[in-house]
């Protein structure tokens, strides 16, 4: 029998791509937009939800992106980003996540004068404050931020010196992402340089909206410990035999992770569907794969309903999404001591009480 969403929720889960300003609940979007008299497309908490997942179901990654402007435009201050950040990891608690690593570009959060540390200081600590509340509701979740810089700005290096002061207060990586088609990663080559030299971990957007040349020097140029998407890696496996290209034989040696969105691709174009989403591809073949929601307002999903989209697409039971889940946890940015105690203590226990084989 497959799993259900129902049972899905209860399993222990762990999400490594979820953008902060794209998992709103709808109904704060509304709130925040009153108090700071931002017009929005619709005025009732689910027709917004709704005008969201439409507007990004646009085939393309820029149009998807426009739809940010709605959700970057009411965290504009440290109360309303500490109550998303709460909101946030509440939410994921509740559908069974165990670890998340949340990511936000702190250099869009400066139009009403916050400074960057200020910005970073209010979302940390609205993850305290959320997991402490999950954990009051029987629900513990250990959050991890990233810091983003917008692959199209010149913010990198900031972001990445901030990221690093960070480290001891709740950020373990840091990320580039926007529009990907003219803004290869190399563009942040500095940023990634500083970065390695500190010791720091980071994950790249590549391989969503532009082929291998982006992902190969997301790797093999900025040194990047797991790809953000990294989807089209499949454009280097030969569809007759499956037989893989230097660069794909190379992510896959090498265990680097892919932190695949499966219904995020099929907004922007990435993959034509569920079912036809590579992600089947590159699991039998046996890459590093793990789940992710991307944005979880804009695609309208969870991690639960990324899980059961797969169950039925690809017919996946508890076995398989336990393996997502171990991989994801295995590919964390937190110390190798809590990434395997979650593992052994969280993670194999949920799923053999689930009848993981
Ligand atoms: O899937 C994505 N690809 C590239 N950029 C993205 C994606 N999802 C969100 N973003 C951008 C829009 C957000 O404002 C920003 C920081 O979270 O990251
Ligand atoms: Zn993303």
């Amino acid at each position: 029998m497959a799993p259900t969403y129902d049972e899905i929720r209860l399993a222990p889960k762990v999400l490594l791509h979820d953008h902060l300003d794209g998992g709103l609940r709808p109904s704060t979007v509304v709130e925040l937009a009153a108090e700071v008299g931002h017009e929005l497309p619709a005025d009732s908490a689910d027709a917004l939800g709704e005008w969201f997942t439409r507007a990004a179901d646009s085939g393309s990654l820029e149009r998807y992106l426009e739809t940010f402007s709605h959700t970057v435009a009411v965290m504009q201050t440290a109360e309303s980003l500490h109550r998303v950040a709460a909101e946030c990891a509440l939410d994921l608690a509740r559908d069974g996540v165990v670890y998340a690593e949340v990511r936000f570009a702190p250099e869009q959060h400066l139009t009403r004068g916050l400074t960057l540390p200020e910005v970073v200081e209010a979302v940390l600590a609205g993850f305290v404050d959320g997991s402490a509340r999950a954990a009051a509701e029987g629900k513990p979740i250990r959050m991890g931020t990233l810091l983003t810089a917008m692959r199209h700005a010149a913010r990198s290096m900031e972001i990445a010196e901030l990221s690093v002061r960070y480290r001891d207060g709740g950020v373990v990586g840091f990320d580039i992402a926007g529009a990907e088609a003219g803004f290869p990663p190399t563009r942040h080559l500095d940023a990634f340089e500083y970065l390695q030299r500190e010791n720091f971990h980071f994950t790249i957007h590549a391989g969503e909206a532009f082929g291998l040349p982006s992902i190969w020097q997301a790797i093999q140029w900025c040194g990047a410990d797991r790809l953000g998407h990294g989807v089209r890696i499949v454009d280097d496996i030969d569809p007759a035999d499956r037989s893989l290209g230097r660069l794909a034989a190379y992510v896959r040696d090498k265990r680097i992770p892919l932190e695949l969105c499966p219904s995020s691709n099929v907004q922007t174009g990435a993959a034509p569907s569920i079912a036809e989403h590579p992600i089947g591809l590159l699991r039998d073949l046996r890459f590093r794969v793990t789940v992710n929601t991307d944005n979880r307002l804009m695609s309208g999903t969870s991690m639960s309903r990324e899980m059961a989209l797969l169950c039925d697409a690809f017919g996946y039971g508890w076995t398989e999404l336990q393996w997502f889940t171990v991989n994801a946890m295995k590919s964390a940015f937190i110390a190798f001591d809590e990434r395997l105690a979650l593992i052994n203590d969280v993670i194999k226990p949920g799923y053999a009480k689930l009848g993981a084989a």
